[in-house]
C-alpha cells in the first residue's frame, strides 16, 4: 500500500525527483549574464535546470472560456514543484530589484504612487534587436543597421532578458506557440504586497494580446472581474458576469489570451493572514509582446525606474537596498501632494 504522506513530505522533495541539487549541479562552475545596464552580473541556471525547463509543462494546459470574452489557459502547474521551489529561490536572490515611485495626474491633481510590491523588467520591442554576438549592440529589426539607442531609448537603456528567464520564455513560446520579448518580474514580500484591479490592455501590446503569466513561492488570489459596461437599452437585463478566484500556487502558468485584455480586469488583493513555507513572499513573471518603442520606454518606467536597486539578502531574508559606488543615488520627485498607493496601472 502506498504510504500516506505528511503534510510536510508535500513540500519535501521526492529523493528521487530531486535533479536540481545533483552533485554536477553542485560541481557546475556557476556561469553569469552581464551587461551594462544590469546593477550586477546575473547568475545563470545550472545546465540541468535549463535542461527540465525545456521539458515542461508538467501537464497540459486547461482551457477556461465559459464566460463571454473570457480566453485563458491554465496549467496547473506548468512547472513541478520541487523545482518551482528551487527556482523560486534562485530568482529571489539573482534579480535585482525595484520599488518604483512615480507621479501621475489623477483628475487634475498631482498624486504620488508608490507601487506595492518589488518589480523588475528585462526585453525590447519588436522594432529592435540586441546583436546576438554582443547584447551592447542594439539593431534595427527590419534592416539589421546599429542603432544608437541614446536616441531611441533616451529615458532608459533596455536590458536583455537574462539566460535564468530566457530558459523560461523559450519554454513557454514552444508550449503556447506565442512570441515574447519582454519579461516583468513582480515581487510581492508578503500579503500586504498586491497589485490593484487592471487590464493589460495597452496599445503597444497591439490587439488581442497573449500574456503568460507565472506564480512562483507562497500562493495568492488571482481574482478576475469583467469591465463596467453600459447598461444595455429598452429595459433588457445586462448579461451576469461571474466573479473569478482562482488561487494560483507555485508553479501555476496562466495564459491570458484573445478578447480577455479588452473585456477584464486581474488583480492580486493584499492577503491577511499566516505567511507559509516561502515567507509569504511570491514571485510572478509575465512574458508579453511589444510592439512599439513606447512599448519599452513604459515597461521601464513603471517596473525599474530612477530609484534604488533592492536585492534579496540571505542572512535578514528580506530586500535590502543594494549599494554600488558606480550608481547614482535615488532620484525620486520631492515633496508630492499626496501619497497613496497605485490606483491602476498607469498607461
Ligand atoms: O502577480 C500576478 O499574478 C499578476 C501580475 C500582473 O497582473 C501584472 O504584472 O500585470
Ligand atoms: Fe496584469
Amino acid at each position: 500500500m502506498a504510504q500516506k504522506r505528511t503534510i510536510h513530505s508535500f513540500f519535501t522533495p521526492d529523493p528521487k525527483k530531486q535533479r536540481t541539487t545533483t552533485n554536477a549541479d553542485q560541481d557546475e562552475t556557476p556561469t553569469y549574464s552581464t551587461h551594462n545596464t544590469y546593477p550586477f552580473p546575473i547568475r545563470d541556471l545550472s545546465k540541468s535546470i535549463t535542461k527540465e525547463l525545456a521539458s515542461l509543462p508538467a501537464r497540459p494546459g486547461k482551457p477556461i472560456n465559459d464566460q463571454p470574452e473570457l480566453d485563458l489557459v491554465y496549467f496547473e502547474p506548468y512547472i513541478p514543484l520541487y523545482l518551482a521551489k528551487d527556482l523560486f529561490r534562485f530568482l529571489r536572490s539573482e534579480l535585482p530589484f525595484y520599488r518604483v515611485e512615480y507621479t501621475i495626474k489623477r483628475f487634475g491633481v498631482e498624486t504620488h504612487i508608490r507601487t506595492p510590491r518589488y518589480t523588475t523588467v528585462f526585453g525590447l520591442d519588436h522594432t529592435s534587436l540586441f546583436d546576438d554576438d554582443d547584447s551592447s549592440i542594439i539593431l534595427d529589426a527590419k534592416t539589421h543597421t546599429r542603432i544608437n539607442p541614446a536616441e531611441a531609448y533616451p529615458r532608459y537603456s533596455p536590458r536583455p532578458i537574462p539566460q535564468c528567464l530566457d530558459a523560461l520564455r523559450k519554454s513557454t513560446e514552444a508550449a503556447t506557440n506565442c512570441k515574447f520579448n519582454f519579461c516583468l518580474v513582480n515581487y510581492y514580500a508578503s500579503g500586504s504586497d498586491s497589485i490593484s484591479f487592471h487590464s493589460d490592455d495597452e496599445r503597444f501590446l497591439g490587439p488581442e494580446p497573449a500574456i503568460a503569466s507565472f506564480s512562483l513561492g507562497a500562493a495568492r488570489d488571482f481574482l478576475m472581474k469583467h469591465k463596467p459596461i453600459p447598461p444595455p437599452p429598452d429595459g433588457r437585463t445586462a448579461p451576469a458576469f461571474k466573479q473569478l478566484k482562482l488561487p494560483l500556487a507555485s508553479g501555476d502558468m496562466i495564459l491570458m489570451k484573445g478578447k480577455t485584455q479588452a473585456n477584464w480586469l486581474h488583480s492580486i488583493p493584499k492577503r491577511t493572514g499566516k505567511s507559509n513555507q516561502y515567507d509569504g513572499g511570491r514571485i510572478n513573471i509575465t512574458f508579453r509582446r511589444a510592439m512599439v518603442k513606447g512599448g519599452t520606454d513604459n515597461y521601464y518606467n513603471y517596473n525599474v525606474g530612477k530609484g534604488p536597486v533592492f536585492r534579496w539578502d540571505d542572512t535578514a531574508r528580506e530586500m535590502k537596498e543594494w549599494k554600488t559606488t558606480a550608481r547614482p543615488s535615488p532620484n525620486i520627485s520631492p515633496n508630492p501632494k499626496s501619497e497613496q498607493e497605485e490606483p491602476e496601472k498607469a498607461d
